[in-house]
């Protein structure tokens, strides 16, 4: 069976990495529908070897038979656009954040909850991607010794802001003025993700504190973040400190994480072998590495974890997502 497959926002970074990654998998699609805004309207996009014209995004873009729509055009376009898709039928698979902590919108990885897939009703969320590579190292692990506590501490790529973050870290480079970022990137670390909450933290740390719990489905796990911008380009890289209910013998962590789904495990530090952002680049691993006991608590244990934010972190999840759908016979 083929499948009738829209693309919103078809022409930005995460839906340019939509049509590559469903061209690798072989996704079976019969038609393709790429959407955008006005100004990108008219352009033509090659895809499984046909001429495809992207049209602007309009409340009737759905009358027409499409069975799935990936979208990554922001959260107002989404908040808009996703009803309308699904009235007219349509499995929304949605990479914002307007549609996550939502009751009725499973939040998926399908390497930790493929099942949730099978609740939706007709939209269905793509995590946060700084939270998409932690739940996928820590998942495994989870099941096995039990978590109560993460801390987070991120190390951000600046393509997660897309092409203005990207012209930041080139321009600052070459000692230019930054534009987008509130100081400049070259050479330099920003303690700064999205915008500032009331907790002093910020969104980018609060969505990975929230979706997290979403995700393991343990509104019990104690979580922390410190989410910062630092001068690469693309792969974000994660130090994560857990704490397990159980205790646990370091080798066994080794086989876990060596067997599981999703992840390569990158640990000889006595050859210099760990996960390394411009590794992961183009990849969709995640990388997993420094596993080292954390000696300061009863039950601890320190971890580095690596991935591609526009692939794992966002298009291929997403296409795993439309992937499952099939596997599960939901379209
Ligand atoms: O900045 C990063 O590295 C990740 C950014 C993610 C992001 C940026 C703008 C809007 C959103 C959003 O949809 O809220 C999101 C997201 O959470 O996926």
């Amino acid at each position: 069976k083929k499948y009738n497959v829209a693309i919103v926002g078809a022409t930005g970074k995460v839906g340019e990495t939509f049509l590559k990654v469903l061209e690798e998998k072989n996704f079976p699609v019969d038609k393709l529908y790429p959407m955008a805004s006005k100004k990108s309207a008219g352009i033509n996009i090659k895809f499984q070897g046909k001429d495809w014209t992207v049209e602007e995004l309009s409340e009737s873009s759905f009358d027409k038979d499409i069975d799935i729509a990936l979208f990554s055009a922001g959260g107002s376009i989404s908040l808009k656009y996703a009803p309308i898709a699904r009235e007219k039928g349509v499995i929304v698979i949605d990479n914002s954040s307007a549609w996550r902590m939502d009751k009725d919108v499973p939040l998926v990885v399908p390497e930790v909850n493929p099942e949730d897939i099978k609740k939706h009703n007709g939209i269905i969320a793509n995590p946060n991607c700084s939270t998409i590579q932690a739940v996928v190292a820590l998942k495994p692990l989870h099941d096995r010794f039990k978590i109560k506590r993460i801390v987070y501490s991120t190390y951000q790529a600046v393509s997660g802001s897309g092409v203005k973050g990207i012209r930041d870290l080139e321009e600052g480079l070459k000692g230019n003025k930054n534009e987008f970022y509130p100081h400049q990137i070259a050479f330099n670390c920003i303690p700064h993700i999205d915008v500032f909450l009331e907790n002093g933290y910020t969104k980018e740390e609060m969505k990975m504190v929230e979706e997290t719990k979403k995700i393991m489905n343990d509104d019990s796990l104690r979580i922390t973040a410190t989410a910062v911008r630092v001068p690469v380009i693309s792969g974000h890289s994660e130090s994560i400190n857990v704490e397990f209910e159980k205790p646990y013998e370091i080798s066994e962590v080794f086989s876990i994480m060596d067997s599981a789904e999703g992840i390569v495990l990158v640990d000889d530090v006595a050859n210099n072998k760990y996960p390394l952002a411009v590794d992961a680049a183009d990849t969709d691993p995640v990388y997993v590495g420094r596993l080292r006991r954390d000696e300061s608590v009863e039950s601890g244990l320190n971890m580095w974890v690596v991935a591609d934010n526009i692939r794992k972190g966002a298009a291929t999840n997403t296409v795993q997502i439309a992937e499952l759908l099939v596997k599960y016979d939901l379209i």
